[in-house]
């Protein structure tokens, strides 16, 4: 998932700095990983019953925003079942043969995780189908008239696939995954717990408000909680104050992140939908455009956080903005001539 402007809040955009604090910061196991109850009892069972009748678990799809954790939990899966990992991702499969040189080289057991599943070519998608079900692949030989297809036997695996987008999955795709966990937005108390850790891992002393104060403001995700806490860092380091409340005030709206935690594409989006369109109804794509983004990202990183605070509905006719929307923007309804200048 991307997004082409760097903001603090808004996941997909990571710095290498970002992405070592991110893997450091990484849950090593189902007892460590806050939130998310009933998926994590239900990934528990799954494994327990595999590994009481010594097989590879079934194959698990793991939806949800970005950020919620669902790389996290794939390390997981492979952890506590002590089975190797492998890596990779929809976008770097692009040919079913890209596929098959992953799928025939994996060892006995192992767990493949595939990022942005949705994104992966047709054609390796076909190929994957049979290689959940019967750990089998069909390589084709010759073009043509003359092409043969040869079946050659993989390792039995376990794929666990990820997806922002489930809904763009194939139904014999998505019916071949033993069990599907629809990650949530965590709620503040769960946030204020992976915010304690990390700070802990930086070595930052934080009162307990200004923890509170971020995870209110940090849409439900632990990415931009972690994100956001570094921020706050930075902010008291850099100006020799402690991370108390007003810090982390001062250092959030330096980021442009407001009390909702929505930050500048949030705004940017509600912004076009309240003045331009007299808060909708209007349809996905002319809204992207509006804002500059890519369809896709609007749907799967930006609304659903809107959606979950009340900003926003998704109608059959198109997007609309709520009353909580006109009055968070401090706009009458359907006035479009308060806000010209807000951003
Ligand atoms: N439940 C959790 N407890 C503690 N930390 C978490 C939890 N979930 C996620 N994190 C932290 O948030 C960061 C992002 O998590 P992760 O990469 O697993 O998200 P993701 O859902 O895979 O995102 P994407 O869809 O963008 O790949 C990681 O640094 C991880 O440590």
């Amino acid at each position: 998932m991307t997004h082409n402007d760097e903001t603090v809040a808004t996941p997909g955009v990571e710095s290498e700095a970002e992405l070592a604090f991110e893997g450091a910061l990484r849950p090593k196991s189902l007892d460590e990983f806050v939130g998310q109850q009933k998926v994590r009892g239900q990934l528990q069972l799954l494994l327990r019953a595999a590994e009481m009748q010594n097989r590879t678990a079934d194959h698990i799809l793991l939806a949800g925003p970005p950020g919620l954790g669902k790389t996290t939990l794939a390390m997981i899966v492979a952890h506590e079942s002590n089975r190797p990992l492998r890596m990779s991702s929809g976008p770097a499969i692009q040919h079913a043969g890209d596929l098959a040189a992953v799928l025939s080289s994996l060892l006995p057991g192992e767990v493949l995780f595939i990022d942005e599943i949705h994104r992966m070519a047709r054609s390796a998608e076909e190929m994957l189908y049979l290689a959940m079900e019967d750990f089998r692949i069909d390589i084709m030989v010759g073009k043509g008239a003359g092409a043969t297809s040869i079946p050659l036997d993989i390792a039995p695996f376990t794929l666990v696939g990820a997806t922002t987008r489930s809904g763009l999955l194939p139904n014999p795709l998505r019916d071949r995954f033993g069990f599907t966990a629809h990650l949530e937005f965590y709620d503040e108390s769960e946030l204020e717990q992976v915010l304690v850790r990390a700070a802990v891992m930086l070595d930052l002393e934080i009162r307990s408000e200004a923890i509170a104060e971020i995870a209110g403001r940090c849409r439900g995700t632990p990415r931009i909680a972690n994100r956001l806490l570094r921020r706050v860092r930075d902010f008291a380091l850099v100006n020799d104050v402690s991370a108390s409340r007003d810090a982390v005030r001062a250092a959030l709206e330096l980021y442009d992140v407001d009390q909702l935690g929505l930050d500048r594409l949030d705004r940017a989006v509600m912004h076009t939908m309240l003045t331009r369109f007299d808060g909708g109804p209007v349809g996905l794509n002319t809204l992207a455009v509006s804002v500059g983004e890519e369809a896709e990202t609007v749907e799967a990183v930006v609304e659903p956080f809107l959606v979950r605070i009340g900003l926003l509905t998704r109608t059959p006719r198109g997007r609309v903005a709520t009353r909580a929307a006109w009055e968070h923007f401090g706009m009458a309804e359907r006035n479009s001539t308060l806000f010209s200048d807000e951003l």
